[in-house]
């Protein structure tokens, strides 16, 4: 674990001490735009138009982050448009690595770089700041148009439209007001809350992040005892930004990040809800329980010293969800 510092890689652990033991997320740093004709985004610079086979994404199976824009480029047809890159689980003093010896971990498929970092020494030597994924690369300017997931998914929710004729919609007008308000709550309290639980190095940080994640878990189970999806009566973006750390959850939060209060199972409707999402069409081919759990319980010695990966729990998400008489009850 470390990053660049002015092109200098460091290996660091992050920083708690400054803030009480509390886990902060850097600010993203890439952030471009790919769109339909190349005009510029709501952030960074233009010249990112959509094309097929120019732009390829860096994952890794383990990250949360990185999996919606696995979900997205699987929900929107872009497999044959984008192409993919997978890193190694085990992200130890190198950060992220294009080791090969784990099943499923492809290496650079573009340049075959040893790093991640050597990727964003590449598109600036002089780079700072955490390597992270997912990355989306652009092929023809040799540079990260985006390393930001929210706004990846965004891009491929539209901008390839014209290429694949694929017009599902996962962020429509009409909902984007309470899509935006699950997003904000569910990243803060969940898909980060889980984080700032799991990295806190006070007692009193971690309480901070525990309260209001099973809050939210509660209030989302309310919602799904209602209603098939979060927002709407369709499936969307806050559905599938939430699946990732649902899915992640009783396998490594629970109990690498002392997120241990309830289980998921615990959860009828969110449970069943997440197992219909998992069963959705292509998402179970973008999920890799090897990589997560093998990431998690040995990436970070700090909490988990011994590096040794428990087995359970045993999870059935090919059960059937049984979600039909709550969609005819609306
Ligand atoms: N804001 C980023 C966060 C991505 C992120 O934190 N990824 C983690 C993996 S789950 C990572 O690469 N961490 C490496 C590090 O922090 O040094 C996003 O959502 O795309």
């Amino acid at each position: 674990m470390g990053l660049l510092v002015d092109g200098q890689w460091q290996d660091k652990w992050y920083d708690t001490k400054a803030s009480g033991g509390r886990f902060e997320r850097s600010v993203t740093a890439w952030r471009n735009w790919v769109t339909p004709d190349g005009s510029a985004g709501p952030s960074g610079q233009g010249g990112f138009a959509a094309e097929s086979g120019r732009y390829h994404l860096y994952v890794s199976l383990a990250c949360p982050w990185a999996h919606r824009t696995l979900i997205f480029r699987a929900l929107k047809g872009l497999a044959p448009h984008i192409s993919v890159s997978v890193v190694d689980p085990i992200m130890l003093e190198n950060g992220w690595s294009f080791a090969t010896g784990f099943p499923g971990a492809t290496g650079d498929g573009l340049y075959g770089l040893p790093y991640l970092r050597d990727l964003y020494l590449r598109a600036d030597p002089r780079a700072s700041g955490r390597v992270t994924v997912p990355v989306l690369w652009d092929k023809a300017r040799e540079t990260i148009v985006s390393n930001e997931s929210a706004e990846i998914i965004r891009m491929f929710n539209s901008a390839f439209d014209g290429l694949t004729g694929n017009r599902a919609d996962f962020y429509p007008r009409a909902l984007r007001p309470e899509i935006d308000a699950l997003n904000a709550r569910i990243y803060e309290t969940v898909n980060n809350g889980v984080y700032k639980a799991g990295f806190a190095t006070s007692q009193t940080a971690y309480d901070e992040a525990i309260a209001p994640l099973y809050d939210s878990l509660d209030w989302i189970e309310n919602i799904l005892s209602r209603k098939l999806y979060l927002a709407g009566d369709q499936v969307s973006e806050a559905d599938w930004r939430l699946f990732t750390t649902i899915l992640r959850y009783d396998a490594v939060y629970h109990t690498h990040f002392k997120c241990n209060r309830y289980q998921i199972r615990d959860y009828p409707n969110l449970w069943a809800w997440a197992r219909a999402l998992y069963q959705w069409p292509g998402i179970a081919e973008t999920v890799d329980f090897g990589h997560i759990t093998h990431h998690y319980y040995r990436s970070h010695p700090t909490i988990n010293p011994s590096g040794i990966v428990p087995t359970g729990p045993v999870l059935d998400w090919n059960a059937a969800p049984n979600r039909e008489q709550l969609g005819k009850a609306q």
